[in-house]
This record gives structure tokens, C-alpha cells and sequence, in this order.
């Protein structure tokens, strides 16, 4: 007999709520997977960009349907990843520390993104390190976890940890087709309203040691299926109360459901062919 994974008078019992959010976006205008820079990318196949552009409507039309803002950001041509803005940036309490791609493809993508942070009035650092912000930064109240192995270095943490006062933990990925921390990670509930961080994560795509720290942090985590993984389920972004996922991640949403959370499922197919999801598309500007 299997021991239930979910307790009724734990995290599952609580009230969630929402507090509202401010996100960048960048419309897949000129979307297109030309180069490789991932397992799931293939340039032999041709991208359907109306589709992508829908499916970005859509999710554009979920967030302001629960209230949040959504700011744009101006799409460039010759660059198709630009859609995933969650990579441009990492933005904590008005302070923000803009990426620098590993892969010289998208390093044109860095000066976009600091000149729309720089013209809200934010306190921008570039980075003198590699980082792919929110891609490897997944940003609670109380701590930073962060992401290394494929793209972001270690040195990219302290700078983090120096820039926003915050703990930075770092979290060793060790399967290529998790490459980024929010492939393998989400943070479900930041803490902000709760006073307690909820996240949910995929154990296979992290070290040995990095599933005990993550153990030890947050024994109360979702543990995803591989399944739901591979579908980008954990490319999820949550308010605290709802989580919009990938449709396609039907496993995940019933165990966000089991603990109070109201999952959204959206279809990003078109846009995983480059490897992204939800919470690719979507950087958040925390100015609080
Ligand atoms: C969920 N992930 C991985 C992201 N945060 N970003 C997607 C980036 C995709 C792009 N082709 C690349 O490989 O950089």
C-alpha cells in the first residue's frame, strides 16, 4: 500500500490567494527556431507562426483576465526567441539585474531588455557574469533558488545574492532537456500574502544534492511526474493562488487542485518548439 503524497491538514487545507502581479511580455512577431540551442529546438521544421501568436494572445488575454498588468515589449526582427522574456531579466524590489546569454544567438536580446527596465526608472545592473534571469532565477520572499549547469554560472548567483540581499541557493540541473531551472521548477506560491513559499519541481533534473537541499528547503514541495515535466509543466507561473500551466500537463494540475490551487492550462505547443512555455513568456517586474 502507498502512502497518500498529500495531506489534508497540510498546505492542502489552506486559503490561497492571489496578489496581484506585473509582467513583461513580447509578442512572438517574428518567432522562429532557425538555430539549435536546446534538445527540443529543430530548425529542419518549419514553425507555424500564426498558431504561436494565438497561443501568446491567449495567454496574454489569462493574465489580464485575473488582473495582473501586462507591459509589452517591442518584438525585434532577427531575433525569434525574444517571445521568452523571462530570460531578459531578473526584477526584485525595483532592482534589476539584466541577463547575459550564453549563446551568442540571443545576446541582442540583452540591450532590448535593459533599455525597457532602464525606462521604467528601475535600478538596472547589467551583469558582468552569465545569466539567463528568470530562466535560472526562481525568486520567493524569503529566498532565491537558482539554476546552473547549462546556462547560468555559479559566479551569477553570488552577483544575485549582492545585488538583491536575498539568499541565493543554488540548484545543480543535470538533464539537457531541463535546462533552464523554470523547465524542472515553479514557484507556486512566492510568499508575498501566505508568509510561506509553495513550489513544485521535477526531482530527475536536479543533482543528488540538489534534491536533498531542495528537500530540506521546502519539504512540503509538489514532486512532478517526468511526464508532466516533459511537457514543460513546471514552466508554470503562479500568483498565489492561481497557476497557469501547459494544458498538456493534466497530472500536474490535478495535484495543484488536491492543494487549493486553481491551475489554468494553456496550449504553448507551438512555442515549445523552441523550447519554452508559459512562464518563458513571461518575466516578472517585482518593484515591491
Ligand atoms: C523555459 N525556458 C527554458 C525558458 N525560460 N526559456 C526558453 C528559451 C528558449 C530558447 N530557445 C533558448 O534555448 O534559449
Amino acid at each position: 500500500m502507498t502512502t497518500p503524497s498529500v495531506s489534508l491538514i497540510g498546505p492542502a487545507a489552506q486559503e490561497r490567494t492571489a496578489t496581484p502581479r506585473h509582467y513583461l511580455m513580447c509578442p512572438p512577431t517574428h518567432f522562429d527556431v532557425r538555430y539549435a540551442i536546446n534538445p527540443w529546438m529543430d530548425p529542419g521544421r518549419p514553425v507555424d507562426r500564426g498558431r504561436a501568436l494565438a497561443q501568446w494572445e491567449h495567454l496574454r488575454a489569462v493574465y489580464t483576465g485575473l488582473g495582473h498588468r501586462v507591459s509589452l515589449l517591442d518584438p525585434s526582427p532577427g531575433l525569434p526567441d525574444m517571445v521568452f522574456t523571462a530570460n531578459g531579466a531578473v526584477v526584485v524590489g525595483g532592482t534589476a539585474f539584466g541577463a547575459r546569454f550564453r549563446n551568442p544567438e540571443r545576446t541582442a536580446e540583452e540591450a532590448a531588455h535593459l533599455a525597457w527596465l532602464r525606462g521604467r526608472g528601475l535600478d538596472v545592473h547589467a551583469s558582468g557574469t552569465v545569466h539567463e534571469g528568470e530562466g535560472d532565477f526562481a525568486v520567493t520572499s524569503s529566498l532565491i533558488l537558482a539554476g546552473t549547469g547549462f546556462r547560468t554560472d555559479q559566479a551569477a548567483h553570488m552577483e544575485a545574492q549582492e545585488l538583491f540581499g536575498l539568499p541565493v541557493v543554488g540548484l545543480r540541473l543535470v538533464d539537457p532537456r531541463f535546462y533552464h531551472l523554470d523547465t524542472a521548477l515553479a514557484v507556486l506560491d512566492d510568499g508575498r500574502a501566505s508568509g510561506r513559499a509553495d513550489i513544485a519541481y521535477f526531482p530527475g533534473a536536479f543533482s543528488g544534492a540538489a534534491q536533498q537541499v531542495l528537500a530540506r528547503l521546502f519539504p512540503d514541495a509538489v514532486r512532478v511526474a517526468e511526464a508532466d515535466a516533459l511537457v514543460f509543466g513546471l514552466n508554470a507561473v503562479g500568483d498565489g493562488r492561481n497557476v497557469v500551466l501547459p494544458v498538456q500537463a493534466a497530472g500536474f494540475a490535478a495535484l495543484l487542485r488536491d492543494r487549493g490551487y486553481h491551475p489554468i492550462g494553456v496550449d504553448t505547443s507551438e512555442l515549445a518548439r523552441a523550447g519554452g512555455g508559459p512562464k518563458c513568456c513571461t518575466q516578472e517586474i517585482r518593484t515591491a
